[in-house]
């Protein structure tokens, strides 16, 4: 490429054309440094066009090096992806210039025509030696001071007829390769047509509009300006007349067949490309759109522009791959060799756990979910909305029919007919109610025990994961522990249940009292009565004993100080029972329900009952010499209950279901304070000593913080990430100073000129004209906002180049949106 030479603006202004391309360059080798198959994706630029038409050869010229395959005849038949990149001079003033194959790792080409043979053969390896097209990529970098940083991609020729092994669908084929290259919105199009072809009919602009519609991308480059007719020339094709184009064409003259079979030289060519432009007066208006210089400063332009807004977002990408690999890689950890680091490790991983443990129960985690209940909260739903919902579901008398209570009455009487609410089978039944509540109340104390363990598993740190040992020990330690506090909660529950079955307080303030439980079932009988329906049927109960009954509870209501009906007064206090008297050790007094014994009177031993009435039959049965019927091996109450029966069995439901409140209150209430206190509050205040007791023992660091081949391997590849990492985004760390530096050169004009400043262009006149060529009224704005902004969106080239911030005001990042995310 022809040197240029270096004005006083230019050597003042800003070097980011210069250091920009480079580093993006080197970003994307760093990435495949990574072994990432995430690359950040430059603009490419893409050479298309009918067979033939000159597009290796335009990209030669833009190369300024002989490397390509050309021809009259099929030559580019796989995709070539160029990556142009601009290397210092050497010290001493000369030049390497050299290329390096993908498929050729390691080897430098410095003889490029050895470039070309190669490329021929990787063409042939992979596509046959018969004109045949392959999709498969030849990746080629070349190495070179006289580049522009750039990528290329050289794609077959459209073609008609097939020729060779071309299969008979080649022009499909090669179009549908083509635009999968151009489709692409960051991809900038070269669509090349010979100045000696009709340009409405030309392959090239047709396919570029079909994958650039509105001509963002594309730019028109006319070849073979020098074998017109005589008497033609390509002006209005380049003043874009007969096809306008946004970005505008370029005219160019290459090298003929007849240049290159006498080896003309590219510097050569270009000398005679300046030349020609010179000695034709129709193109020295033009001189913007005319030779390979100026296609080679529109493109840079374009791609400085491009770059210089990717970079963000870019950056920000980094930033947060950073991010994630550095916390990836410090939980690894660092390798500690000394007795006392690893003790100090050790020992922080305890306490960690250990306060992280706390932390989860008192619900201070900062990991804490919003999406569903954890930790303490998980224990608090357990006690509250299964244990005691459970428990206030449950009613004493479910499992007790009247008959149950009825045998129950009739037992605890004895051989005796009860005349008064008996008070053994109250305590009776509600022992066995009681006794009901222990399942649940250890169920709940299993459950906390289980939310524990799950917690365990969810505070052991990612720290962990890389000493298995320890994190199994630990796993033990905090699951032998923790069974250790289930079972002092166990006990205590037990304890608990044992003393609610012990002592049956009926002085408790909440208990219904038997008096009270006498009246209420009185009025709920007199109720049922009115509705026989609904209860027993009155009728069937002879009056007397009706009258005696009720006179019996109602005085023993008097007797606890209610006042009764004065009316059966005296007969009730006749047939009060000494009960009372004859309590068990077990048994509590009639008065403990009935209230104080100050009114008590004394027992009555033969009360000529209805107990005494069926012996005495026996007897004139006997007199008579009949026999008896044996009893039944299994007795059961009479079927028919009587009214006083009716009137004990509500009383003692009342009684029951009255004081079972009482203990469900008091089991609702202790059984979880058991359960926090010896469990899991115990757990959180003993736990880090426990840990210490059975892991912080010297003779164990070394075994308990062994780690895994595999963690010392991913610390080695996240390290090496990280300082890949780490460079590149130092290397972007630096850009945004120099980037503003070309903002201004390009927004201020602060060149006398008033033109951009890009390192490698001239200075030229060139900016100054305004028409579709002109890139700086290009990225000043766009004819179409709105569309502007949605192709920004979709990461189109032109949208780096429009506005940068959304209706909401959020900076947005074009073409890179594309580039698959770092994964690593
Ligand atoms: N006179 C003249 N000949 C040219 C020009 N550009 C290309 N040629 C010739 O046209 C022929 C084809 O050029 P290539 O560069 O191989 O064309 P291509 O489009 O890459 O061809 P394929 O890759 O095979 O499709 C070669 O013989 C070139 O020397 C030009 O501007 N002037």
């Amino acid at each position: 490429m022809a040197e240029e030479p270096v004005s006083t603006s230019q050597s003042t202004s800003s070097p980011l054309g210069h250091a920009v391309i480079p580093i993006v360059n080197k970003l994307q080798d760093i990435f495949a440094q990574l072994g990432s198959s995430s690359t950040i994706e430059l603009p490419q630029v893409a050479v298309v066009g009918s067979q033939s038409s000159g597009k290796s050869s335009v990209l030669e010229a833009l190369v300024g090096r002989d490397f390509l395959p050309r021809g009259s005849d099929i030559c580019t038949r796989r995709p070539l992806v160029l990556q142009l990149l601009q290397t210092k001079r050497k010290a001493d003033g000369t030049v390497e210039e050299y290329g390096e194959f993908l498929h050729l790792k390691n080897k430098k080409f410095f003889d490029f025509s050895e470039i070309r043979r190669e490329i021929q053969a990787e063409t042939d390896r992979e596509a046959g030696g018969n004109k045949g097209v392959s999709d498969k990529q030849i990746r080629l970098k070349i190495y070179s001071p006289n580049v522009l940083d750039i990528t290329l991609v050289d794609l077959p020729g459209i073609t008609k007829v097939p020729v060779g092994d071309q299969p008979t669908d080649i022009e499909a084929r090669i179009r549908t390769m083509i635009l999968s290259y151009i489709k692409h919105p960051s991809c900038l199009i070269l669509a090349v047509t010979p100045a000696n072809a009709d340009l409405a009919n030309s392959d090239a602009l047709q396919i570029a509009g079909a994958a650039d519609p509105d001509g963002y991308r594309t730019i028109g480059v006319i070849t073979k300006l020098d074998i017109m007719d005589r008497g033609t020339d390509a002006t209005n094709f380049l003043l874009g007349k007969v096809i306008p184009l946004r970005l505008g064409y370029v005219g160019v003259v290459n090298r003929s067949q007849q240049d290159i079979n006498y080896n003309r030289s590219i510097k050569d060519a270009l000398a005679n490309e300046e030349k020609f432009f010179r000695n034709q007066p129709v193109y020295s208006g033009l001189a913007d759109r005319c030779g390979v210089p100026q296609l080679a400063k529109k493109l840079n332009q374009i791609l400085v522009q491009h770059i210089r807004t990717v970079l963000p977002g870019l950056k920000s990408r980094i930033s947060s791959a950073l991010v994630s690999v550095a916390k990836e890689h410090a939980s690894y950890g660092e390798i500690t060799e000394s007795k006392a680091g690893q003790g100090a490790l050790l020992l922080n991983i305890l306490t960690k756990y250990a306060e992280a443990f706390s932390s989860m129960v008192e619900g201070k985690n900062e990991a804490m979910s919003t999406s569903e209940l954890s930790g303490g909260a998980r224990i608090h739903y357990i006690f509250q909305s299964i244990f005691v919902k459970s428990l206030e579901e449950v009613d004493p008398c479910d499992d007790l029919t009247d008959d149950d209570i009825r045998t129950a009455i009739q037992n605890a009487t004895g051989p005796k007919s009860a005349l008064f609410v008996p008070e053994v089978p109250f305590e009776v039944l509600i022992r066995r109610q009681i006794a009901r509540l222990l399942d649940p109340s250890l169920q709940c104390a299993r459950f906390i025990y289980d939310e524990l363990i799950k917690m365990s598993h969810r505070c052991l740190s990612s720290e962990l994961q890389r000493f298995p040992i320890l994190r199994r020990r630990m796993d033990e330690v905090i699951g032998n522990f923790l069974r250790e506090g289930l079972e002092p909660s166990e006990t205590m529950i037990g304890h608990i249940i044992e003393m609610e079955m012990d002592y049956i307080n009926t002085s408790h303030p909440n208990f219904i009292g038997g008096s009270k439980a006498v009246e209420v079932a009185l009025q709920q009988i007199k109720s049922r009565v009115s509705r026989p329906k609904d209860g027993i049927d009155s009728e069937k109960v002879p009056a007397s004993e009706k009258t005696s009954k009720s006179r019996a509870i109602l005085a023993r209501s008097a007797a606890n100080g209610i006042v009764a009906d004065k009316g059966v007064r005296s007969v009730a206090e006749a047939e009060r029972p000494g009960i009372s008297g004859n309590g068990g050790g077990s048994s509590w007094g009639i008065s403990s329900i009935f209230g104080g014994s100050e009114n008590r009177a004394p027992a009555k031993e033969n009360n000529p009952g209805r107990m005494y009435n069926e012996p005495v039959q026996s007897m004139e049965y006997a007199l008579s010499s009949i026999m008896l019927k044996e009893p039944p091996t299994v007795l059961k109450p009479s079927e028919s209950h009587s009214e006083q029966e009716t009137i004990e069995i509500a009383v003692t439901k009342l009684l029951l279901k009255s004081y079972y409140d009482i203990v469900r209150k008091n089991v609702e209430d202790f059984v979880p304070k058991a359960i926090m206190h010896f469990l899991v509050n115990h757990t959180k205040r003993e736990l880090h000593n426990v840990f210490i007791k059975k892991l912080y023992r010297d003779n164990l660091f070394e075994e308990m913080l062994q780690e895994p081949d595999e963690v010392a391997m991913k610390r080695k590849r996240t390290r090496e990430t990280l300082r890949v990492l780490q460079q590149a985004f130092r290397t972007l760390d630096e850009l945004p100073l120099e980037a503003e530096t070309v903002e201004k050169g390009y927004s201020l004009g602060n060149d006398p000129t008033g033109l951009p400043k890009i390192h490698g262009l001239p200075s030229s006149s060139i900016y100054a004209t305004s028409d579709s060529g002109d890139f700086s009224a290009f990225y000043a704005a766009s004819p179409k906002s709105t569309k502007s902004r949605k192709a920004s969106h979709s990461g189109e080239l032109n949208s780096s180049l429009h506005a940068n911030a959304d209706s909401n005001g959020n900076t947005r990042h074009s073409s890179l949106g594309s580039y698959p995310a770092v994964d690593f």
